[in-house]
């Protein structure tokens, strides 16, 4: 049986070692410097050990998983380096931020022979190891950022566990463009959420209908504010350039609508929303986590009310779970097309093949 190390049972360490536990059927140990964590983990099942000293965890494993604050990675890459690991150990970390922890391996030849960064795009706002799940990762895409010499061969062993554990989907991908990418569509939103709420926070020291009505949009846009200090000032700066840089471009972004706003340009409003809104719809969807369908289909059925009774009742008899059930489009010929979402792939089929026996047109999204 091969053995993981996880460094850090946290949300991502947690979630990451039920799934190499229960899916690759791999041993795991637990590292972190809180006891109490370690029992919460081996009593829950996340683990089968826990060790409040790392050595103890790493000797023997096959594979070193660091998931710890981006600012603390570095610091347990660099004690790793002095320690007696299996030659062939695999090391890798779940980091936000890649540039800073790859320079780290960089510096010691054994651990950059071992190392290949790894970045799971899947999370929440939640932190520690109650938050664990194991399909958190399930169809979301998973950075690897191997060295350029980094033989195929060792890149390819940890994708496999990897799949298998996680189920995400993997890329490959340079650390400099990873951090540029991620400084924008998760680094840089998270510090303007942050920034508006306590923006409206100090509004509502005066008045506190500011807090009472924030709803919709505002809450819809904050939700991320929420998510971990520690862990966000360390994310930022361990990118500290690309961030800078991305900020300097948002404000400029601002300095253009206040300046439209100013001079009353409705033209340039306009178009600043058009342009937001054209993109915003073409962003591609992407089902990711843990409450996100992977494996659908459509059903063409006739548009009567009483069809999704119907079909869930078939379904349902066969012992089929079905994740998420509804009209997708009620066409002019009174036809209509329901969309059947599944979490297991075995439902997915097996309703195919229940719902083919009764003669309806299945259309598959997953082949
Ligand atoms: N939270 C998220 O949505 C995502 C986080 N990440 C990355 O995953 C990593 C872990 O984040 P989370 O699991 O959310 O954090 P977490 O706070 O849930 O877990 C971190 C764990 O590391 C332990 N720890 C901290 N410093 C330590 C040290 N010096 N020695 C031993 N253990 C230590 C803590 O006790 C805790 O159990 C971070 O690097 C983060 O950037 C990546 C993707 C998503
Ligand atoms: O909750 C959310 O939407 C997140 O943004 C989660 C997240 C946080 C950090 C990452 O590096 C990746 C994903």
């Amino acid at each position: 049986m091969e053995r993981a190390a996880v460094l850090g049972i946290g949300l991502i360490g947690g979630s990451l070692a039920l799934g190499l536990k229960e899916r690759a059927g791999v041993e795991v140990y637990g590292y972190d410097r809180s006891e109490k964590t370690l029992h919460l983990a081996e009593s829950a099942g996340v683990i089968h050990r826990g060790f409040t000293r790392m050595e103890e965890a790493v000797t023997k494993a096959d594979y070193i998983f660091l998931a710890v604050p981006v600012g603390t990675a570095p610091d347990l890459l660099e004690a790793l380096a002095e320690l007696d690991l299996k030659p062939d150990c695999l090391i890798s970390d779940v980091g936000s931020t890649k540039g800073r922890i790859m320079e780290q391996a960089a510096v010691f030849p054994r651990l950059r022979e071992a190392f290949i960064g790894g970045h799971p795009m899947a999370g929440s706002h939640q932190s520690g190891v109650k938050a664990a799940r194991s399909l958190l990762f399930e169809n979301a895409y998973y950075i690897l950022t191997p060295f350029p010499e980094t033989p195929l061969s060792k890149v390819q062993r940890l994708s496999r566990l990897l799949v298998t554990a996680t189920r995400a989907q993997l890329v490959i991908m340079n650390p400099e463009h990873h951090d540029r990418i991620v400084g924008a569509i998760s680094h840089l939103p998270h510090i303007l959420a942050a920034g508006l709420v306590n923006q409206v926070d100090r509004y509502n020291e005066s008045n506190e209908w500011f807090h009472r009505l924030a709803a919709g949009g505002f809450r819809d846009l904050t939700r991320i504010a929420a998510s971990d200090p520690v862990m966000w000032r360390d994310i930022l700066l361990s990118n500290r350039e690309s961030i800078l840089g991305l900020m300097q471009d948002w404000i400029r972004e601002m300095e253009r609508v206040k300046e439209a706003l100013e001079a009353e340009d409705s033209f340039s409003i306009q178009t600043f929303f058009e342009q937001a809104k054209i993109s915003r719809e073409q962003l591609p969807d992407r089902k990711i986590g843990i409450l996100s369908p992977v494996w659908e289909c459509y059903v063409d059925v006739a548009d009567h009310p009483g069809v999704i009774g119907k079909v869930a009742t078939l379904l349902g008899e066969e012992g089929i779970s079905i994740a998420n059930i509804g009209v997708m489009e009620n066409r002019e010929d009174g036809a209509g097309v329901l969309r059947l979402a599944f979490r297991e792939e075995r439902d997915y089929r097996r309703a195919k093949t229940v719902l083919a026996r009764k003669g309806y047109t299945v259309i598959d999204l997953n082949e």
